[in-house]
């Protein structure tokens, strides 16, 4: 693994090599020490990789009034071929130092390498080069008419920067969410104040570094490090000096933010919570359908919001799934990042394990059948000081479960079968989340019939996870509002103008 990336400028200087890194903020183009830090604890072993400053109500201010001197000053104004070029070369800059911000995404999470290497710093560069390529290719909208008197009238839309915006990032996939909205946000000329999650500073430091020296102006980009009630997330949210607010999350917290936004009637776009199903067909392609089934249950050790929790499965091919559902769950490979072939690391802290390990005791109370896993794998060594659960299985619960009903976003699914298409559409809807579907199909019409009837923002047929960035992306009901991707985050993070001309 390369240098390790809290060997940055900003950690612990040389004379105090032995003493952890010190993470800090970066307020209008500084590096800001605050009184109070917060530890970053490593979910394989449970071991401190760094003090982390938490920015209080007064750092936040600063942040924020240095994001609105900036958007106030020249950023806005800059072309839109200025701005391409800034984000192609933050793409660059992380692509410079692509080991470090692995080594940084795996620190703080644990996840395995290979995820790092080919998702989340893979799609860090990504979503700088889409949206700088997206802007320069983007059209507006234009009408023409003629007024009752026979004069010709013009309409055209334009796009402007809506300001400063605050945005929100969660810990399942630190810097892939918190690129998919800094890129847009900067892209459309605004300027940012960002927020990550206390679980995972690592790599929106090293982010802060690659803008810092991309050349941004000072204040355009500026990082804050905190918690949420009561520290730097609340006091970010509630501030009447910024124009939108971005947030990936939990629901609850979502519903807390838009309470503290609808006081300034700001603009939100959220991306929260889910419950999503997969759902086979008899007629699916059988093992390809058991892979994806793995893969949506399991990656990221059940901790993306995308994940299955529900699988449902057609009657008559339901014992066999399970067995083989089973027989692959129970060869993932669970084990430290870098090991050769590792399948799963640990969930990202202990506080989260005690959650899906309370799901798991819940499940055993609700009368779950356990088909495997339900509890901690046992390594003999530092590894049973992390945050590890075994990936889960279970079945033989109704709907109106707790289990099959309230998100656990951990490495566990519930499975049960179903008799009839109707039924099942039925049941994947009897949720109040909406954000991600899967089926599993070879039935052309019933796969686009289904599909269309989900009350879900995203469905995949065949496939799960698969991204083209141009697309909405978002939830319904508890799931979230607004759709980001592609033009959409272009008319999230823009004020939108209609110039109308009688010529
Ligand atoms: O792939 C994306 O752009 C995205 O937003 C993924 C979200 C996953 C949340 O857990």
């Amino acid at each position: 693994m390369a240098s390790n990336p809290l060997s940055s400028p900003h950690a612990a200087s040389a004379q105090d090599a032995v003493s952890t890194p010190l993470l800090r903020c970066f307020i209008d183009g500084a590096w800001v020490e605050t009184a109070r830090t917060f530890d970053n604890i490593n979910p394989v072993n449970g071991r401190l990789i760094s003090r982390v400053c938490e920015a209080d109500r007064d750092t936040v201010n600063a942040a924020i009034s240095a994001a609105n001197r900036a958007a106030k000053g020249g950023w806005r104004g800059t072309s839109v071929t200025e701005r391409a070029a800034l984000l192609h070369r933050i793409a660059d800059g992380i692509e410079q130092r692509f080991d470090d911000f692995v080594a940084a995404e795996v620190a703080d999470t644990g996840r395995p390498v290979h995820q790092a290497r080919t998702l989340d710093v893979a799609r860090g560069i990504a979503n700088f080069r889409t949206f700088a390529d997206l802007i320069k290719t983007a059209s507006s909208e234009m009408f023409e008419s003629t007024a009752p008197d026979g004069a010709k009238i013009l309409n055209y839309v334009v796009r402007k920067p809506l300001g400063t915006i605050g945005i929100i990032s969660p810990w399942n996939l630190p810097l892939l969410l918190l690129t998919w909205k800094v890129a847009p946000a900067l892209a459309m000329g605004n300027c940012v104040v960002a927020k990550p999650s206390e679980e995972t500073p690592s790599s929106a430091t090293l982010l802060a570094e690659v803008i810092q020296a991309a050349g941004l102006p000072n204040g355009v980009f500026n990082l804050i490090h905190g918690f949420g009630p009561d520290s730097a997330g609340q006091f970010l949210s509630t501030s009447p000096h910024i124009d939108a607010i971005t947030f990936t999350g939990e629901s609850r917290t979502g519903s807390t933010i838009m309470k503290a936004a609808a006081e300034g009637v700001k603009e939100v776009s959220f991306e929260l919570g889910g419950k999503n199903a997969a759902v086979v067909f008899a007629d699916a392609d059988f093992d390809a359908a058991v892979a994806g089934v793995l893969r949506s249950s399991f990656t990221n050790s059940g901790q993306v919001c995308l994940c299955s929790e529900r699988v449902y499965v057609e009657r008559s091919i339901f014992d066999r799934f399970v067995a083989a559902l089973k027989d692959r769950t129970e060869q993932l490979r669970i084990d430290f990042p870098q090991a050769e072939g590792v399948d799963m690391g640990p969930l990202v802290s202990h506080a989260h394990r005690d959650k899906v390990l309370s799901y798991y005791r819940l499940a055993r109370e609700e009368g779950a059948i356990i088909v495997t896993g339900g509890g901690v794998p046992v390594f003999g060594d530092e590894r049973d000081q992390g945050a590890y659960a075994q990936p889960t299985i279970i079945t033989g619960l109704s709907d109106t479960a707790r289990c099959t009903r309230e998100e656990i976003f951990g490495p566990i699914c519930h499975i049960a079968p179903f008799d009839t298409e109707d039924e099942v559409i039925a049941r994947v809807n009897d949720s109040p989340y909406g954000l991600a579907a899967c089926v599993w199909t070879t039935h052309l019409s019933r796969a686009h019939r289904v599909a269309a009837q989900f009350e879900t923002g995203i469905v995949w047929v065949n496939t799960w996870f698969t991204r083209d960035l141009r697309t909405p992306f978002g939830g319904t009901k508890l799931s979230g509002m607004g759709r980001e991707g592609g033009r959409y985050s272009m008319d999230f993070y823009s004020e939108i103008s209609n110039i109308c001309i009688r010529l």
